[in-house]
């Protein structure tokens, strides 16, 4: 029987960045965690030959000293310099995968700012010899509706309790991952990511809905239509259940005005939305 080593990547994992541009007394921050992964020619290394390892050390220092040097402008676009840099400097690097996530901060002055608990921004790069993908996306945008959400018609068997409903709160923390067909084609990052959240939050508050599945491909849809430089938009939706509390107890009715909000277990609704004619790309997951 032989045994050997299957598929192996290395790097160094969460490397806080926070960049701050000083340009006169307005200053600009932007707060990342960014991650690097690389593959290539590296069975020697699990063999304890370290000659074609670029250590992970170095990897975060060159994560700071290119914030320094290119500044850090749309995530998208750092990660793509950084990804590039490894695979063309080191000859046993085939393939680099940098994974950003953006935290946000709201301008309070012209160097003031308040960490903001909004969505985060995301983006995950990854570059070959001869081929680059980009995957952007959000993460924690938590939004509810207070009515338009129906749940009823479903299979129903011996074990099932949950009561038909013609009126719910319908809430989820939404994350989207979308592929771009083409890079640097389209818009800027930064005006694409905020036209995708856009149409994210606006099919939702739109959709008179009767799932949270025909919810999510209404959003993913709804953002394919908009922007057109994306090729699919993968969709997690968690079921944040909101349950009325019976208060017949206390000789109260309850039409629809008190809920206990549970955070587990919850429904998790997920999927992918995309264009027929776009080639896939299993490979920029
Ligand atoms: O929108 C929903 N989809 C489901 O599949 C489901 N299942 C469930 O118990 N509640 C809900 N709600």
């Amino acid at each position: 029987m032989a045994i050997t080593l299957g598929d192996n990547r290395y790097g160094k994992a969460e490397v806080r960045l926070v960049r701050v541009v000083r340009d006169g007394p307005r200053h600009d921050l932007r707060d990342l965690t960014v991650s690097v992964a690389l593959a290539g020619d590296l069975a020697p290394a699990h063999s304890g030959d370290n000659s074609g390892v670029l250590p992970t050390d170095t990897q975060k220092n060159t994560v700071y000293a290119f914030a320094k040097r290119y500044g850090v402008d749309e995530p998208e676009a750092f990660g793509l310099l950084l990804a590039r840099h490894f695979v063309d400097t080191q000859p046993a690097i085939h393939w680099a995968r940098v994974d950003l996530v953006e935290h946000p901060w709201s301008r309070l002055g012209p160097h003031s700012f308040s960490h903001d608990g909004g969505p985060t921004r995301h983006a995950s790069v990854t570059v070959t010899a001869d081929a680059s993908h980009v995957v952007s996306g959000l993460a924690g945008l938590v939004v509810a509706n207070t009515t338009d959400s129906e749940f009823h018609g479903y299979v129903r068997d011996g074990y099932t309790t949950l009561p038909e409903t013609t009126d719910r709160i319908l809430a989820t923390e939404v994350a989207a991952r979308w592929r771009w067909s083409a890079i640097g084609d389209g818009p800027s990052w930064g005006s694409s990511f905020q036209g995708v959240r856009d149409a994210l939050v606006a099919a939702f508050v739109d959709t008179y809905s009767y799932s949270l599945q025909q919810t999510l491909y209404a959003m993913g849809s709804r953002a394919l239509e908009q922007q057109k430089e994306l090729a699919e938009i993968r969709l997690t939706l968690p079921n944040k259940h909101h349950f009325l509390v019976d208060l017949a107890p206390f000789g109260l009715g309850n039409d629809n005005e008190v809920y206990v909000a549970t955070d587990r277990p919850y429904g998790l609704i997920e999927g992918t939305v995309l264009r027929d004619d776009a080639p896939p790309a299993p490979e920029a997951w």
